[in-house]
């Protein structure tokens, strides 16, 4: 019986296609109050996967808008009660369930400073919809496993609709629109291979650049929930100032390179790992010595990114399955996590 990740893996091309379908007139109204506003930063209040959704798309933010992005620690609202001065802000909050008290508080805290807020959030009405001046409804569906597969997706979908629409970028706009097919084609990617290669490891790095760094964050994340593996994610070039050190032939590397600017410094750094005798993997069909790992070519350098992965998804499913673990129940999780 297939577990309800992987169900809910494969439902991602059709939740991203219900997602642009239904959000039409939302997308309509907050770009066109972005363009109203024309905020001068934007900060960010998100947890977890939803977290690494608000990192992709702070470097999109700051890609295509030029606008600086910075992530709240929710403290600062629930907490320290901080009261900070937004007025010229735009904010953005991420929740599947809309519902943490510390995101809500923020949240909040983030409109009465001042901040225009989109909530882009999976449950509507939500106490994080009632927070903002405006909420996307992320239209994912009921996701049932712990593990977010198809609402990290949609997260970042709705944003980069978002910011499609308010900026004009027609070039994102397009790729955007396509993303449901390309979803189709990155979820029959197979990248079982990597099974074997990983086996004998205790602790791993993920690394990426720009939006793939919130890629390779969210599958660091993944690989601690679902299969018990210790991993950590980082910027290509941050691994360099001290990390790198653990590198080695049992502690491999996983470099998420998208068809971006970053493409040859991701790929030549999983090259010149695997030189020094480490193993190292990368999504880019450039790689010398480093093991090749499919991908699909979307076309855009924001969206390349993001389409990295369903695949991942797909393969750290069976890997928690290929190691007696129940993907759908991660130890010490509930699906809802409210911190205060
Ligand atoms: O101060 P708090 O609420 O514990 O939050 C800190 C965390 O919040 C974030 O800024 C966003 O989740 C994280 O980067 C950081 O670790």
């Amino acid at each position: 019986m297939q577990t309800n990740m992987r169900k809910e893996i494969n439902e991602i091309p059709e939740a991203a296609a219900r997602l642009l379908e239904n959000s039409a007139s939302a997308v309509t109204a907050a770009g066109k109050a972005l363009r109203e506003r024309d905020p001068q930063f934007f900060v960010t209040v998100a947890r977890g996967s939803s977290d690494h959704a608000a990192l992709f798309l702070k470097y999109a933010i700051e890609l295509t808008a030029g606008r600086p992005v910075a992530s709240l620690g929710p403290s600062l609202a629930s907490i320290y009660g901080a009261k900070l001065k937004l007025g010229g802000a735009a904010a953005i909050a991420i929740s599947q369930s809309g519902k943490s008290p510390d995101i809500v508080a923020m949240a909040e805290g983030a409109t009465k400073g001042g901040a225009i807020s989109i909530a882009l959030t999976n449950t509507l009405p939500s106490p994080l919809a009632d927070a903002c001046t405006h909420s996307l409804d992320l239209s994912a569906g009921p996701e049932l496993s712990v593990a977010a597969t198809k609402s990290y997706v949609n997260s970042i979908v709705a944003g980069l609709a978002v910011l499609a629409e308010w900026t004009g970028d027609s070039d994102l706009d397009r790729a955007v629109k396509t993303l449901p097919e390309q979803f189709a084609k990155a979820v029959a990617l197979d990248w079982s291979d990597l099974a074997g290669d990983l086996k004998d490891a205790q602790s791993l790095y993920v690394l990426g650049r720009g939006p793939g760094l919130a890629i390779a964050s969210e599958a660091a994340l993944k690989f601690k929930e679902t299969s018990g593996m210790h991993a950590e994610a980082y910027s290509s070039a941050e691994v360099l100032h001290g990390p790198v050190a653990l590198v080695g032939p049992s502690f491999p590397v996983i470099a998420l390179a998208a068809r971006d600017a970053a493409e040859a410094s991701v790929t030549g750094m999983a090259d010149s790992l695997a030189d020094r005798g480490a193993y190292a993997c990368v999504t880019a069909a450039g790689a010398k010595s480093a093991r090749k790992l499919p991908f699909v070519a979307t076309g855009h350098p924001i969206t390349d990114a993001l389409a990295l992965i369903v695949p991942f998804y797909g393969f750290v499913e069976a890997w928690s399955r290929g190691k007696g673990l129940d993907p759908d129940k991660p130890v010490n999780l509930k699906k809802v996590t409210e911190t205060r």
